[in-house]
């Protein structure tokens, strides 16, 4: 991978470094790429799978071999790459209702089929020019430019750059197909709870926690543009703090509640796994249950907000650890679905690919928070990783 002398980098949309957020002309793209996080699918994977995720990374030992006994707990299965094998057939079958000719193509961050292997696949096809969906919604480097940087990579790697061009729809945290499913759910939990506990005063004995990947402080600090002036957690915190309030207010009018009614909720943070001298974002969702002990709180409804499907993250330290914990502590609980392949989601995703092959203007394309749309073209330094350091990435401006 090598940048030109004006600032672009090679592979990805020619912008110049103080070029457009985003792009507003049509592209002709000839296949979407759907960039999975992949997972192992048996016991034999579970180490080379973990070893692909944390190569570099500083992760201890003792983190891993837990990590891998979730694994292996499942068979060392996780449904991760079967989800996405069933959103890839959603969004074909979306794709063929509404008549658009654009082949699905699925390469992983971290398992077969691999980001190379796809990118390959373009090119025996003829395809010169990919959309990119990655299964992420917010911006950091792990939900972000760790996609980009792995597309450049790939492009490298497979000899393709300068070749095959890969773009990526914006971060769709605030996308109205991503969202929806999720105050669907928040509503659907609250239903449920005032049906099956007696009197329950929604406005201070409900706690919604909304649940997130917890990210090094370094990361989230430089996640987003530096230009947009983010406090210390950066876009990544800011994104789901404006996500969450629009689920609860949309939630809060479908049950109707008095405008004097507001139910409690705050953003947690799941699945640290650094070494404990680096700080990580908090609280961690299990401190955050136990610290509601001894209050008002009767019920407890937790948000996967973070996370696009059922996978590991959700299934054990959701499922299992933190429902755990509400049970120790003796409340009712509940964990709300994840978008998985919500008609909702699937079609949002099919939009967010469609305006940028169409090049819908900025001001016409759907958000629910005030900080979106989100840019086409990443901006120089979003979502860098200062503990690794600079690698080069598709889809936005250099550096
Ligand atoms: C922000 C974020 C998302 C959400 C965005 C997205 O969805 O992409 C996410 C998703 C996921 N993370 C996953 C799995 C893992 N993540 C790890 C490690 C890490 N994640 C991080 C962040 C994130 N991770 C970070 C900062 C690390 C530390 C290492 C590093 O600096 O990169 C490790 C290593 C062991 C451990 O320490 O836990 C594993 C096994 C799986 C697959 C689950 C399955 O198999 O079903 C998924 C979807
Ligand atoms: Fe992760």
């Amino acid at each position: 991978m090598s940048i030109t002398n004006n600032g672009m980098v090679l592979g990805a949309t020619p912008v110049a470094a103080d070029g457009p957020e985003w792009v507003a002309e049509p592209t002709a793209y000839d296949a979407i790429l759907l960039a999975g996080f992949g997972g192992p699918e048996g016991q034999e994977d579970v180490i080379p799978f973990l070893r692909n995720v944390t190569r570099g990374r500083g992760i201890p030992e003792e983190r891993l071999e837990e990590v891998a006994h979730h694994y292996r707990h499942f068979g060392g299965v996780s449904p991760i790459n079967e989800h996405n094998r069933e959103l890839k057939a959603a969004l074909e079958a979306e794709l063929a209702r509404r008549e658009i000719d654009l082949p699905v193509l699925w390469g992983n961050r971290n398992w077969e089929p691999y980001i190379p292997d796809a990118i390959r696949e373009a090119n025996e096809r003829g395809f010169t020019k990919l959309i990119a969906i990655a299964t992420s919604a917010y911006s950091s480097y792990s939900s972000c430019r760790q996609y980009r940087e792995d597309f450049a990579m790939g492009l490298e790697s497979t000899g393709l750059e300068g070749t095959v061009q890969i773009d990526k729809v914006r971060q769709f945290f605030d996308h109205p197909g991503f969202v929806q499913p999720f105050i669907d759910g928040v509503r659907d939990a609250l239903v449920k709870a005032r049906a099956e506990i007696d009197g329950l005063d929604l406005g201070s004995e409900v706690q919604v926690l909304f649940s997130t990947h917890s990210i090094p402080s370094t990361d989230a600090a430089k996640s987003g543009p530096e230009s947009r002036g983010f406090d210390a957690d950066g876009a990544y915190a800011a994104q789901h703090r404006a996500v969450a309030e629009v689920v609860m207010a949309a939630a809060e009018a479908a049950l109707e509640l008095d405008s004097e009614t507001s139910v409690p909720w705050q953003l947690v943070f799941q699945s640290r796994s650094g070494p404990p001298s680096m700080p990580w974002l908090e609280p961690d969702i299990n401190d955050a249950i136990h610290a509601l002990a001894g209050g008002p709180t009767k019920a407890v409804v937790i948000v996967p907000l973070g996370f696009v499907s059922d996978h590991m993250e959700v299934m054990w330290d959701l499922d299992n650890e933190a429902l755990e914990s509400c049970e120790d502590e003796g409340f009712w609980a509940v964990r709300t679905p994840t978008p998985g392949i919500d008609p909702n989601y699937v079609t949002g995703l099919v939009d967010l690919v469609l305006e940028r092959r169409d090049g819908v203007p900025v001001g016409d394309r759907p958000h629910v928070t005030d900080l979106g749309p989100w840019y086409d073209v990443c901006r120089p330094g979003c979502c860098e990783n200062v503990r690794l350091g600079f690698k080069p990435a598709a889809a936005g401006v250099a550096p």
